[in-house]
């Protein structure tokens, strides 16, 4: 591993120009254990033409420039520095420093992209990239985190899985934090196999949709544009039967419950406060990700997020027909369904 790599900038770029843009730019993380098919899906999306984006891809290899090396594979591709210019206007880059800084400023170098993929090493976790990315509106950034992709070896997954550590390994964390799931390489497993994978992969994460692939051809609108963490989200419950299936196996799992009532605003408050910074409700419990839908008395949903210990509510569309109702979701560790349900519950307005 190459430690001295220095932070690399696009040599033909016009440094002076100012971005022209007007909404920041979308960031999605596209994580999966080694050899998954990443950058599969990477090269797929910048060579479709269909979704008219400037592709910015980093390369989050601290140092290593193996994804470099598979990137020269790309089509038309022209190397500045360790950049790799692409003739449909993308760009490739491998930076040690990921940071938010570090891609603002390659993103004010580069007036034309719009679209950024981070493509994570096989071994990271992406909950502290994601809470890096998710960020404060008030701070104004000219990014801001779409969502989290998580490619899924179906050959291999089951065996990253059972691997049993102290902790939680990251194949596991991969598939808890993902808004979205390839299960790639189907090619090489059979229909029984399958279908026990998603259940597993369901029973960790029952609320992430998953497309099941050959050479990570997932469709790009299920990829691009999710809005995951924003209130453009529509309903963090999309998927239709998000409710938790019983795995036994699986440390990592999601509970879902709904509860009808009024949330008042500043209760809701102190409770998240509780859960995930002072973690005084139940000490045994991890929470990795929370997504909310709130009734909070007027017209307006309410949805709440938080990834590890940041959370986030934003007021949302407005009911419409719906019956205004609290739905939610937890993933993590040794969640206790009756504490949640039962501290969640004094939330609510008194009748
Ligand atoms: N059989 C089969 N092979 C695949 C499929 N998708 C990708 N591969 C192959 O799997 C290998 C790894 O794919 P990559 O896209 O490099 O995986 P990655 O996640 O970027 O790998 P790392 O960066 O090393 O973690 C490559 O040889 C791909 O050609 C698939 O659906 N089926």
């Amino acid at each position: 591993m190459d430690e001295d790599i220095p932070m690399l900038v696009p040599q033909e770029q016009n440094i002076s120009s100012t971005s022209m843009r007007t909404a920041p730019v979308p960031v999605t993380i596209i994580t999966g254990f080694l050899g998954s098919g990443k950058t599969t899906l990477i090269m797929r999306l910048l060579n479709d033409n269909t979704h008219n984006k400037k592709i910015a891809v980093i390369l989050n290899e601290f140092g290593s420039s193996s994804g470099i090396d598979k990137s020269l594979s790309l089509k038309d591709g022209k190397i500045t520095e360790e950049w790799l210019e692409l003739a449909n206007g993308c760009f490739c880059c491998s930076i040690k420093d990921s940071g938010v800084k570090a891609i603002e400023n390659l993103l004010k170098r580069n007036k034309s992209f719009d679209y950024v993929l981070l493509e994570t090493t096989g071994l990271a976790d992406p909950g502290p990239i994601a809470s890096m990315f998710w960020l404060d509106e008030a701070l104004q950034s000219e990014l801001y985190l779409d969502g989290i992709v998580t490619v899924v070896d179906a050959k291999n997954i089951s065996n990253y899985l059972d691997e049993t550590k102290v902790g939680l390994n990251e194949a596991t964390k991969q598939i808890a934090l993902a808004d979205r799931i390839i299960l790639n390489k189907i090619d090489l497993v059979d229909q029984n196999t399958l279908s026990s994978l998603k259940t597993r992969i369901s029973a960790i994460n029952s609320v992430a949709k998953i497309a099941e692939t050959v050479q990570s051809k997932a469709d790009i609108d299920f990829i691009f544009d999710l809005h995951s963490f924003d209130h453009h989200h529509k309903d963090p419950f999309e998927k239709e039967n998000s409710m938790q299936l019983e795995h036994a196996v699986e440390t990592v799992k999601t509970v879902a419950f709904t509860v009808n009532g009024v949330v008042e605003s500043k209760k809701l408050d102190e409770w998240l406060q509780k859960l995930l910074w002072e973690k005084s409700i139940d000490k045994e419990m991890e929470i990795l990700r929370f997504k909310a839908l709130i009734n909070m008395g007027d017209h307006h949903k309410y949805i709440v997020q938080s990834v590890l210990e940041l959370f986030d509510i934003q007021k949302g569309q407005e009911w419409g027909s719906e019956e205004k109702t609290n739905k939610l979701v937890f993933i993590g560790r040794h969640l206790n369904e009756e504490m949640l349900r039962k501290s969640f519950a004094e939330c609510l307005e008194d009748l």
